[in-house]
């Protein structure tokens, strides 16, 4: 294990087990100056605890994408505070407290799957037996053993995302940052890959945020859904799930699942209203 891996695992360890993994305080962010500044996000109180599965959804433009950026530290808010792991987002960072999957796979079309997600694991300088052993355990968790040897393009949208997922997961962070990961695919493949994804949380107890477009794909999958309006990007309302830890994909007919759709929906409609 080499002093980076050290540090993350000392200092997660120093903390209580139920601390605060991302802590919003008044935060937000001002892009550019004058007239033509955008208000991305206003305000913004929010809690996320270990373990949960939190997901961001509005309108475009609220400020989803932006808000996830700035607990990645690839944005630097202007006002308020943030935390991650109680450090600062940078910090964070430094010590690879979060795994990150955008909405195109971004995998390098030269490298096979198996080297694409060994990119992270090189850089941090694993041994290339430990690289092997992460490589093979995380195909599994996203169930696409013996395809690490495929180049991209030979594997199907749906598994580019898995493998890009597999790639998030390589270094073991507890935090996932995953921003609208599915949008790209078709109904099926978007069920069978929230499934999938869903067991990987519970298998793994990793602390998820996850942006998304689709009310029934955050109400199946969350246990926290925030609901954000636009223009200042603000939260207009946080719901907790009511729904068990297992959900097999017909809990969507459950009255217990529409009824939280409902609440999401209305919550869509209410921010809106404020344009
Ligand atoms: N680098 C930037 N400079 C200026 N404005 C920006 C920048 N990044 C984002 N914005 C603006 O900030 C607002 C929030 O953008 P953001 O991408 O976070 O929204 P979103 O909710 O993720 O939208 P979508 O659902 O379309 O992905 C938008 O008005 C966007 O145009």
């Amino acid at each position: 294990m080499n002093m980076q891996m050290t540090s993350r695992v000392d200092s997660a360890m120093d903390r209580a087990p139920d601390a605060a993994v991302i802590e919003a305080r008044d935060l937000n962010l001002v892009f550019g100056t004058g007239e033509t500044s955008v208000h991305a996000l206003k305000d913004i109180n929010l809690t996320i605890n270990k373990g949960e599965f939190v997901s961001f959804i509005g309108p475009s433009g609220c400020g989803k994408t932006t808000f996830l950026r700035c607990v990645a530290s690839l944005e630097t808010p202007t006002g308020g505070s943030l935390t991650v792991n109680g450090m600062t987002p940078e910090d964070a960072r430094k010590q690879r407290a979060y795994g990150y999957v955008f909405q195109a796979a971004g995998l390098y079309p030269w490298r096979t799957i198996a080297k694409n997600i060994k990119l992270p694991l090189e850089i941090m300088g694993y041994s290339k037996a430990e690289q092997d052993k992460r490589v093979a355990e995380v195909l599994e968790l996203v169930e696409l053993s013996g395809f690490g040897g495929k180049f991209p393009w030979q594997l199907s949208g749906g598994m580019q995302q898995r493998a890009s997922i597999a790639r998030a997961l390589a270094f073991d962070a507890d935090l996932l940052l995953m921003d609208e990961p599915f949008g790209a695919l078709d109904e099926i493949v978007r069920d069978h890959l929230n499934e999938q994804l869903l067991k990987l949380w519970a298998r793994t107890d990793k602390t998820i945020g996850f942006v998304t477009h689709s009310i029934p794909e955050a109400v199946y999958l969350s246990t926290k859904i925030v609901v954000m309006s636009p223009r200042p990007g603000r939260i207009h309302e946080v719901i907790d799930s009511t729904l068990p830890k297992e959900r097999p994909l017909d809990i969507r007919d459950s009255p217990e699942f529409i009824e939280i759709a409902h609440r999401v929906r209305e919550g869509l409609r209410a921010g809106h209203a404020h344009d």
